[in-house]
């Protein structure tokens, strides 16, 4: 819960720098919303409710209106959607009721004025509501614990309790009253903070949130909402229960800042970063929307592992987990509907991001800064300073450039960033030969000239966003910056309106159906799979038998994903058929998104013919999967029983065929070109540095011996991981991206209009020296964590970012990581003498293209010397 019931007002609240507006990014709502189908009755029945039993509570009809303005009497029937209409209107009211106390105790005039005269009427209520309150004294009259009964709170807590108690076990009616407690107690420790302007660290106020925001009854409501009691799976549910209840008040504190700033809150995560972590506002407010995606993550991946455990059988926990979805979903959806945030009198019009004054009396989110306060929207992503005076640099990744935050009561100096146009656009063509020609070293060229650079594709403008705090702002805001763009269309041939390609409403139902399939706990399903299949391959190779490891490491990964997608059962045969056809789609395809011209595709010719048949017979083979897997209805585990079982939260609609053809055919292309090319990458700078290579081989001696990797030993294998991060800085196989602007934005000062092509490449960023100090050297300490995590958000972003970050990513890793170890603990690849140096060649995705390889049985007893060494490089 949170608090207050006055509109912001200007200087009412202390100074944080000279924000009076700061710009709120998309958040990324990876969770479903619905209303309760009787949302509008309840809200209603709800709001009568509040007027009789609590009416009293307010100063007269005027504050009464006021409070039911809020539409607080909305936020139980968004929470809980599926709950039976007593129980939703139970809940609504609850909700209403501890909403009432928690602006009470934000009112100095109030409740708010004393934390003991609040300690002793939370006292009262206690009592009243668990039914222990004695009347005392010989004239009758209650005094202490039982003055509640006199108070309005008393007699609604009453009400409430003889509605919801009978619905409870007696094991949560023992929680509900410690529940109680623990809310009242930190609205106590909230109360004392501000009235002696103390402001906690970051956990502190964490522990205080979650008393204060009424975390535990919260659960209870939810599971009250379910008719289910989870009590016994507690343990089991503490990590879904942190991630969600962190994820819920860093939003509500993101959402409600205005209000807590107009009343001097001291508990709340964006004040703590700026008084507390030297923060100005708007990177405070970028440090917790990606702790926001942080935890709402971890949420889903926790709920995830729950549900692949044995509790996941069970029907009272999937309801209980759908609910706390839906309270995660509803409790957003409410902070952006609700007035109490944004003034009386404001009408939500359905936007969640934009600019927001501190000031106004009714704010709305605003697709432009106001003007003259110097704030700009490219503010919206900068990183986080590191605690102390600024970055540690080191020798691997560069100091960041921009200049240090202060605390936020100093004015800041922001950067500004800068704008330029590419030189040497060509007429007619602008840039285009050079991208075409030589888009790797073109690229690398263009971000000396400024975080936003234009270059020219024929007469029509590209932007580039070369700065890091640049690029997350084209990340984070995904509404903005969709998909789109010069390769969109012809992609889209190949994975038609699969996840990647999908627009942006289509793809947050898409991105809900198919993160289970990714969720961490299936990892180590897919990962023994993984194993097998790359035992197969390499128990193949022989001994100084020159092959193309490019090939091999693609037919590798194109196995591993069509084994992980459909399983043993069906996949035995589809798994050589799409072997066979996939490499001579990508082919087709590849050759179609880069002609120049349309209509070559469509003449007879026998390359055409064969692209055309091998398409047809892709479709065929994954078509008859998916009608196998349709009629074996299990969820087996593999990725494709998970999407033919998939069901939309929101809508509770399932995948159709052709949609699942889609994402069958985006997590083969999407799974394989990138982690094949990242794999013959590896080997190929192996080739290179046997230095490094030695001490790869020093750590799988000492994690694995001479057994093959496991599940669990990933984590332990950290310089493998290394080798693997410093690649994919050097070689990161999606080198180029874009989007496309869906109305009018601003980044690094320039003004885009809609339909602008925006593009980021993690291949330029990982190329600037002024983010990676000298970036040609192949440099795997670069990641070792206490130097890599002084590098700024967005600088390293191979997987992308925000809701449109890559889904496999963990997964991918997990596939190198694996793939690299077991093939160094028993192989050495040496390249091929006489072959040509490689150049990295880009293509859809950025690969070595030929690359000729000799393995060498690896023997683990001989410790190569440096003359050795020298020898084989
Ligand atoms: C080294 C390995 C990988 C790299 C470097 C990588 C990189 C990326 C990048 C950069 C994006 C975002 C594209 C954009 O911004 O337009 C992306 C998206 C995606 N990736 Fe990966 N990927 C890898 C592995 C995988 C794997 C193993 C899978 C599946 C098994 C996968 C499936 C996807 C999908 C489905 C998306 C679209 C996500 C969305 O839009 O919600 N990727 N990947």
């Amino acid at each position: 819960m949170e608090r207050g019931h006055h509109s912001p007002s200007a200087g009412a609240g202390v100074e944080t720098g000279q924000a009076r507006e700061f710009y709120l990014p998309e958040l990324p709502r990876l969770l479903p919303v619905a209303y309760h189908p009787d949302a509008a009755r309840i809200e209603f029945a709800s709001n009568g409710w509040v007027r009789r039993w609590l009416g009293d509570c307010f100063a007269g009809e005027a504050d009464l209106v006021f409070f039911l303005r809020q539409r607080n009497g909305i936020y139980g029937p968004l929470t809980v959607p599926e709950a039976q209409y007593q129980r939703a209107l139970d809940i609504a009211d609850w909700y209403q009721y501890v909403t009432v106390i928690d602006s009470f105790v934000s009112d100095r005039s109030a409740l708010g004025a004393s934390d003991t005269g609040a300690r002793e009427v939370f006292a009262a209520i206690m009592a009243e509501f668990l039914g222990t309150a004695q009347p005392s004294g010989g004239d009758g009259e209650p005094v202490g614990d039982a003055r509640a009964a006199r108070l309005p709170y008393g007699a609604a807590g009453r009400d409430l309790w003889r509605r919801i108690s009978p619905g409870l076990s007696p094991a949560q009616v023992r929680r509900f009253g410690e529940s109680l407690e623990a809310f009242l107690r930190g609205c106590a420790t909230e109360i004392r903070a501000k009235l002696t302007d103390d402001v906690p660290d970051y956990e502190t106020c964490m522990a205080v949130r979650l008393d204060s925001f009424g975390c535990d009854f919260i659960e209870l409501m939810t599971e009250y909402g379910a008719a289910v009691d989870m009590t016994e799976f507690i343990p089991e549910l503490t990590d879904v229960h942190t991630h969600c209840m962190r994820q819920m008040i860093i939003v509500n504190d993101l959402l409600s800042w205005r209000k807590e700033h107009a009343q001097d809150d001291k508990m709340t995560v964006v004040r703590v970063l700026i008084e507390r972590e030297g923060h100005d506002l708007q990177s405070a407010v970028n440090r917790l929307c990606g702790l926001v995606e942080h935890h709402e993550r971890a949420y889903l991946a926790a709920r995830d592992a729950v549900l692949a455990g044995p509790l996941g059988e069970r029907e009272d926990v999937r309801a209980y987990l759908r609910g706390l979805d839906h309270l995660i979903g509803g409790s957003q959806e409410f902070e952006y509907l609700t007035p109490r945030y944004y003034g009386d009198g404001s009408v939500w019009d359905g936007s969640t991001h934009g600019w927001l004054d501190l000031d106004a009396p009714v704010a709305r989110f605003r697709e432009t800064p106001r003007n003259g306060t110097g704030s700009t929207v490219d503010d919206v992503v900068r990183c986080p300073v590191p605690h102390g005076d600024s970055a540690t640099a080191h020798p691997g990744v560069a100091r960041p450039t921009r200049a240090a935050d202060t605390n936020g009561r100093t004015p800041v100096a922001r950067p500004q960033r800068t704008f330029a146009v590419a030189p040497g656009a060509l007429p007619v063509l602008g840039h285009a030969l050079q991208l075409w020609r030589r888009p790797l070293q073109f690229l690398r060229s263009l971000p000396a000239h400024g975080d936003l650079v234009e270059i020219r594709l024929g007469s029509k403008p590209a932007y580039l966003a070369c700065h890091p705090d640049v690029v997350m702002q084209v990340l984070l805001d995904s509404r903005t910056f969709d998909k789109g763009g010069p390769l969109f269309e012809k992609a889209r041939l190949l994975v038609g309106n699969g996840l990647v390609s999908s627009e942006w409403e289509d793809h947050r139902h898409q991105r809900r159906m198919l993160q289970p399939a990714f969720h961490q706990a299936r990892m180590r399903g897919y990962v023994s799979l993984m194993a097998e299949e790359i035992d197969a391959v390499t128990s193949a190779w022989h001994e100084g038998e020159a092959f193309d490891v490019s090939d091999a490491m693609h037919a590798l990964t194109l196995r591993i994903t069509a084994r992980t997608m459909f399983g043993t059962t069906v996949g035995d045969r589809a798994v050589p058929e799409v072997a066979y056809c996939m490499p001579i789609i990508m082919r087709g395809v590849y050759q179609r998104m880069v002609a120049p011209i349309g209509w070559q595709e469509k003449l007879p010719t026998p390359g055409n013919r064969r692209f055309d048949t091998v398409r047809a017979r892709m479709h065929d083979v994954i078509r008859e999967t998916i009608e196998d897997t349709r009629r074996s209805a299990v969820d087996r585990g593999d990725l494709l029983s998970i999407l033919v079982n998939a069901r939309d939260d929101e809508t509770g609609e399932k995948l159709t065929d052709e949609e699942i053809y889609d994402q069958v055919m985006t997590l083969l292309i999407g799974g394989t070109e990138t982690t094949g090319n990242t794999m013959a990458w590896v080997f190929y700078i192996l080739g290179q540095h046997p230095d490094i290579e030695r001490r790869l081989h020093a750590e799988l001696d000492d994690v694995l011996g001479d057994r093959a990797p496991t599940f669990d030993d990933l984590p332990n294998l950290s310089f493998t991981w290394q080798v693997l991060q410093e690649t994919l800085r050097m070689y990161p196989p999606a080198w180029m991206l874009t989007r496309t602007t869906t109305r009018e934005a601003e980044l690094a000062g320039r003004r885009l209009t809609p339909g602008s092509i925006v593009m980021y490449s993690p291949y330029a960023q990982g190329h600037n020296p002024a983010l990676f100090a000298d970036p040609e050297v192949f440099d795997p300490d670069r990641w070792r964590p206490e130097l890599a995590k002084s590098l700024p958000r967005g600088a390293m972003v191979p997987f992308s970012a925000g809701n449109r970050k890559c889904i496999g990513d963990a997964f991918g890793q997990a596939e190198t990581t694996l793939t690299l170890a077991t093939i160094a603990t028993r192989w050495r690849l040496r390249p091929q003498p006489g072959a040509r140096p490689q150049t990295a060649v880009p293509k859809a995705s950025l690969g070595t293209g030929r690359l000729l390889m000799l393995p060498r049985r690896r023997d683990r007893s001989a410790v190569p010397t440096p003359a050795v060494l020298s020898d084989v490089h």
